[in-house]
């Protein structure tokens, strides 16, 4: 079950409520997480109680972003867990939620292990809902500790690869504190140019059909006093042509085996842009989005999503997944078919460098990416 509320602002303010939360009032443990369909409008929390809500959740929207599903998945294991619900259908329906993000299906393993293996030794169902909601926490804090030297390895690069002043940013989709424990994957690093003083100007695709760039970069953009201007995602080509984007920095929803990276729908034509024009095409993302399993771009499932999100214009409030016609104001005529895939595979040798919380590969290579895999094994951060 899942309830809303509208946050008073009285004990704290809007704008610290984080993306996700796990409370325990009297009534039992809840998952708070911020409802990013209601963004910039509102800040809107949503309480959910069991692993159903949260599913939900994740398939409208209101959760969302590589590293903040895997956290929700882990999070969401540890709910059925406390709760005592079916804690193996809970850890299959959430992982399954959405197809595209492999950290969603991380998350969930990782909780669903930890709560498996306490069983398997204690006996004590109370003992795994504890340990699966530690091995939750830790992903939580793993992941703002991976923002932060995602941050440090990105600004390195940006020193590296253009020429000192300030550097003109492109980027799509949302990447910040809302998909994350910390500050995000690309936004971090534009947020670390701002800080460092070497961002003259983030570009800010405005993201079709959802508009997550225009809804919530542009909202995490003015919180950060981040000089930003939005543009239509069909304007990228007169921008990169006008000379006035030195570098797109994107997340990653999932990276296969050779490096080919699915993010969201628009990423592959500023690829393509970016390649044009001589510019770096840097993708952000922590290790655990990279898919040792998944071989090649070809074989990355791609979610589609339902066609009224193209036929309709909704914003900011995002229709609920799986439902006939959203409620918005149509903006085609009635029974147009919509082709709406939420992301699109660039493949390894258009991306200029792999930013990870290990380091960076570049090129981007299959024996690079399994390298740096392997030495993030050796090593714990966080
Ligand atoms: C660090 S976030 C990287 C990606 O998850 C992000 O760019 C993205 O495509 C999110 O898509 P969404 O459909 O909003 O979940």
């Amino acid at each position: 079950m899942a309830d809303q509320y509208a946050h008073s602002g009285e004990d704290k303010r809007p704008t610290d409520i984080p993306a996700i939360r796990w409370e325990e009032p009297p009534e039992g443990p809840v998952l708070v997480l911020l409802d990013q369909t209601r963004l910039p409008a509102e800040e809107v929390e949503l309480v959910c109680t069991d692993a159903p809500a949260l599913v939900e959740a994740i398939r409208s929207l209101a959760v969302r972003g590589a590293p903040l599903l895997g956290i929700a998945g882990a999070y969401g294991v540890a709910l059925a867990a406390v709760r005592g619900f079916d804690v193996d259908d809970a850890a299959s329906a959430l992982a399954s939620a959405r197809p595209t993000a492999v950290n969603l299906a991380v998350g969930v393993r990782r909780a669903h292990a930890a709560y498996q293996a306490a069983l398997g030794k204690s006996g004590d169902p109370g003992e795994a809902a504890g340990a699966a909601l530690e091995a939750a926490r830790r992903l939580h804090r793993e992941d703002a500790e991976a923002s932060a030297r995602m941050a440090e390895h990105g600004l390195a690069l940006l020193d590296e690869l253009l020429p000192a002043g300030g550097h003109r940013i492109l980027t799509h989709c949302n990447t910040g504190s809302l998909v994350s424990g910390g500050e995000g994957t690309a936004f971090a690093v534009a947020l670390a140019a701002h800080r460092t003083g070497r961002l003259r100007r983030l570009w800010v695709d405005e993201t079709r059909p959802l508009l997550q760039g225009a809804r919530l970069t542009a909202y995490e953009a003015a919180r950060s006093g981040i000089p930003y201007t939005l543009l239509t995602d069909n304007a990228a080509g007169s921008l990169f042509a006008a000379g006035e984007v030195d570098a797109v920095l994107i997340g990653a929803d999932r990276i296969a085996a050779d490096g080919s990276v699915a993010n969201k729908v628009g990423s592959y034509p500023l690829a393509v842009l970016a390649r044009y024009h001589h510019v770096p095409f840097v993708v952000v993302a922590p290790v655990t989005t990279i898919d040792p399993d998944t071989p090649d771009g070809a074989s990355i499932e791609v979610e589609q999503r339902p066609g009224h999100e193209v036929t309709e214009v909704t914003a900011p409030q995002v229709p609920v997944a799986g439902t006939e016609a959203g409620g918005g104001i149509p903006v085609a005529p009635l029974g147009t078919q919509a082709y709406n895939p939420a992301f699109d595979v660039t493949p390894p040798e258009m991306v200029t460098a792999i930013v990870t919380e290990h380091g960076v590969v570049s090129p981007v290579t299959s024996e690079a990416l399994a390298e740096l895999c392997a030495r993030s094994r050796d090593v714990t951060i966080g």
